[in-house]
């Protein structure tokens, strides 16, 4: 069975412009339903936000304080787990196979999927049919929406994101809307972050500057659209729904919950699978069983107990890329965790061009950056110190980096 892991999306290639610190975020509330179009004209769902992070500063908190009063109108808070129960019976009703998880209250991540019995190593799970999967080709209820967005030819992500925001917005007549009530209103993502938070909270992290990217990325992405698409058709895309923060909470579903089913060539959503939270510790992925079945899958790489929470992988990640894409830097010991160490050549040393031939002759420079890991480094990290640090005085001996 090929494997999929759960989607980074460092990479996702929206757009990438330097601009200036982010506007306060003040968009209205959705409208009351009869100033909407049709396909939007449904009253906010549920109420309840979350933030994930402890804010230090006062000045944060009260920005905080008013972004949470501009989120999104549907969605609940993952710490309760109260809209569960509705998403289990839709999925049950609708020909999801019983199963032996429960979705629970867990102590870290909100809720997860619990087992309900015993579980042995190289069972498989979930078989969620492939009709409950959201993909960039699932049928939008909002034809009209679904006709701009296709004729627009929108990758994967924006189209997604915008199929979020149009379902979720119409409430109960969406098909989806018990999977909308259970999906976190403020989605663990970096993109809840202002970029002061950023540049606070990572001041000294790796991965600062590429949250400060994805950040702009999403917001600039938004406004493109919002300029050759949702101000052209402003029934179809009312602005008090297609807000940025709208657009923000939709990203910020796909990156934490978005799927790559490698079997299938295609990214999805897929609901109740996404309910399982990461372990560095497991390596169990998500996969589209194409054969009998045709459902989502995965295979447990250990044996679990009744109650014990069951964990999938989301790849082997390290904490700065967990936060970015997913919001959550893991409580366990990650061994994909490391930290780069840059090395290089005295510019006085007097056998500099020397030591520097013999570094290229085996592919490396100078700086030249190493992972170093909890569990260990590369042993060519040795042979660069090594080299690097000789007093030789003969070129010849400088084939030491092998040693
Ligand atoms: C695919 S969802 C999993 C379901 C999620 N716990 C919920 O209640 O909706 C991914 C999100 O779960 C949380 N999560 C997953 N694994 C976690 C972990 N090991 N520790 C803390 N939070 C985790 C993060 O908020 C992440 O963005």
């Amino acid at each position: 069975m090929a494997m999929a892991a759960l989607v980074f999306h460092g990479a996702v290639a929206l757009r990438s412009s330097l601009l200036p610190p982010l506007p306060a975020l003040a968009s209205p509330h959705l409208a009351p339903a009869m100033s909407l179009s049709l396909c939007h004209g449904i009253p906010p769902i549920v109420s309840g936000s979350l933030r994930t992070t402890k804010h230090k500063e006062k000045e944060m908190m009260d920005k905080d304080k008013d972004r949470k009063k501009t989120g999104v109108s549907w969605g609940c808070d993952p710490r309760s787990i109260e809209n569960g129960t509705l998403l289990q019976d839709w999925l049950t009703n609708e020909g999801l196979a019983k199963q032996k998880l429960v979705l629970d209250r867990v102590e870290s991540g909100g809720r997860g999927l619990v087992a309900t019995q015993s579980l042995r190593q190289g069972e498989r799970l979930l078989f969620v049919p492939s009709k409950f999967l959201i993909s960039a080709d699932s049928e939008w209820g909002c034809a009209e929406t679904g006709k701009i967005i296709k004729e627009a030819g929108l990758p994967e992500w924006p189209t997604l994101a915008i199929f979020l925001i149009s379902e979720a917005s119409r409430g109960t007549t969406s098909p989806w809307f018990p999977y909308f009530v259970t999906l976190p209103k403020t989605p663990s993502s970096i993109l809840q972050w202002t970029e002061d938070e950023v540049n606070i909270w990572l001041t000294a992290s790796p991965v600062r500057e590429k949250a400060l990217e994805c950040i702009r990325d999403v917001t600039e992405t938004y406004r493109d659209l919002r300029a050759t698409i949702f101000s052209k058709h402003p029934d179809v895309f009312p602005s008090q729904v297609y807000t940025l923060e709208a657009f923000k909470w939709a990203f910020g579903i796909l990156f934490s919950r978005l799927v790559r089913l490698p079997s299938l060539g295609k990214l999805a959503l897929v609901p109740w699978a996404d309910m399982l939270n990461h372990s560095p510790q497991v390596d169990a992925f998500l996969d589209f069983d194409q054969s009998n079945g045709k459902s989502v899958v995965f295979v447990t790489d250990r044996a679990y107990q009744p109650g014990e929470q069951v964990f999938i992988s989301y790849g082997k990640r390290p904490s700065g890329e967990l936060l970015l894409a997913y919001g959550f830097i893991p409580s366990e010991f990650n061994a994909h965790d490391y930290v780069e160490l840059e090395m290089g050549l005295d510019n006085e040393d007097p056998s500099y061009d020397a030591k520097l031939t013999a570094l290229e002759e085996h592919g490396l420079s100078s700086p030249q950056r190493f992972p170093v890991r909890k569990d260990g480094f590369p042993a060519q990290l040795l042979a660069y110190a090594r080299l690097i640090s000789s007093r030789v005085s003969n070129p010849a001996q400088l084939s030491l980096i092998d040693g």
